[in-house]
């Protein structure tokens, strides 16, 4: 397995490569940035476990980094500072997702997609329509990581329900911006004895973590740490999914399409959205079943009716920078 990280040198880069390069399952880790990868690589490629590494600096190396990849994790492009909110990287990001998934087409076009680099909500959409120019889309090897909102939403329910946060499982669904990120807590056992109050508390905190960590960087920029976690997560369960064969579930977002049955079940309850994070069954050729949303609370409907025209106009925002772009 040959895996590459796009914008390995930045600040979720270099600790989701160092988590990557402990993995048995991959045997070619390839490091790309336009700054600092020949430094990242040669300190990773110290370490004694298999993968090998390799670092390419600056767009005229950005082939050979891709070449055969048979997974791509980007987490490439600005961060938010304080009083941003993700949409306004779009403007900047956009062009480095374009960039990369035009790379991606034409050096690994069979590679699974996980897209890190906000607004998340826009940028998988981009990377769709990208390989939809190139005449090579496959909706079902193309990711939103979302794991961190899960990955918080454990964390943040065991505080208050007690239990083992590493094995509490909250599905959260929608997008992966504030109010478009629907946590689904009345599916989680030990929260029905919750009042509205801490209900919704709860979920706020789930829905603008990414803001906690953001204020208390002060400028510094967004989570680095806690999302190198959550992207070694999704990768290493893509991993397993494909080593194994045995299916692993895992919240992402997706194109709806990807699964035509699940999908269809999935919007007699959203209506005709495209992108739309959602349990998935994950297996060798990437998304294998779209699982079913399950039942939702009154306040759970009430948030989905509310995220439901946000995350509708950030994928429209990501679709039409491509549909109109001259590639
Ligand atoms: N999906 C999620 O849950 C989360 C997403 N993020 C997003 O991840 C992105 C990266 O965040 P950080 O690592 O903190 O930022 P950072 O600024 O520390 O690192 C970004 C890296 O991207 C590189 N880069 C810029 N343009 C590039 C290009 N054209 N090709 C390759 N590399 C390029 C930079 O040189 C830098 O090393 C941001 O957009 C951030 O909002 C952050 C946290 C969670
Ligand atoms: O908040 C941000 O900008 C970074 C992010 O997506 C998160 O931490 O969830």
């Amino acid at each position: 397995m040959k895996v590459t990280v796009c914008g390995a040198a930045g600040g979720i880069g270099q600790p989701l490569s160092l988590l990557l390069k402990q993995s048995p399952h991959i045997t070619h880790l390839s490091l790309y940035d336009i700054v600092n990868t020949p430094g990242v690589a040669a300190d990773l490629s110290h370490i004694n476990t298999r993968a090998k590494v390799t670092g390419h600096i600056g767009a005229a190396q950005m082939d050979a980094a891709l070449e055969g990849s048979d997974i791509v994790v980007i987490p490439a492009g600005v961060p938010r500072k304080p009083d941003m909110t993700r949409d306004d990287l779009f403007k900047i990001n956009a062009g480095i997702i374009r960039d990369l998934a035009t790379a991606a087409a034409k050096n690994c076009p069979k590679a699974f997609m996980l897209i890190i680099s906000n607004p998340v909500n826009s940028t998988v959409p981009i990377v769709a329509e990208v390989f939809k120019k190139h005449g090579v889309y496959d909706p079902k090897r193309l990711f939103g990581v979302t794991t961190l909102d899960i990955v918080r939403a454990s964390t943040f329910v065991s505080e208050i329900v007690g239990g083992d946060a590493a094995t509490l499982r909250v599905p959260v669904i929608g997008g992966h911006s504030g109010v478009t990120i629907i946590p689904l807590l009345s599916q989680v056992g030990g929260t029905s004895g919750l009042s509205q109050e801490r209900i919704e508390k709860l979920t706020n905190r789930i829905q603008f973590g990414g803001d906690e960590v953001v204020k208390a960087k002060a400028g510094a920029g967004s989570a680095t740490l806690s999302m190198a976690y959550a992207g070694a997560r999704f990768t290493f369960s893509i991993l397993d999914a494909i080593a194994s064969n045995k299916p692993v579930v895992e919240c992402t977002y997706v194109d709806l399409n990807s699964d035509a049955q699940g999908g269809a079940a999935t919007k007699k309850i959203t209506g005709d959205i495209q992108f739309f994070s959602v349990p998935v069954e994950l297996g060798p050729a990437g998304v294998q079943r779209i699982l079913p949303i399950g039942n939702l609370s009154e306040y759970e409907a009430g948030l989905l009716k509310t995220a439901l025209p946000e995350l509708n106009g950030n994928i429209v925002k990501g679709t039409s920078f491509i549909s109109q772009a001259n590639l």
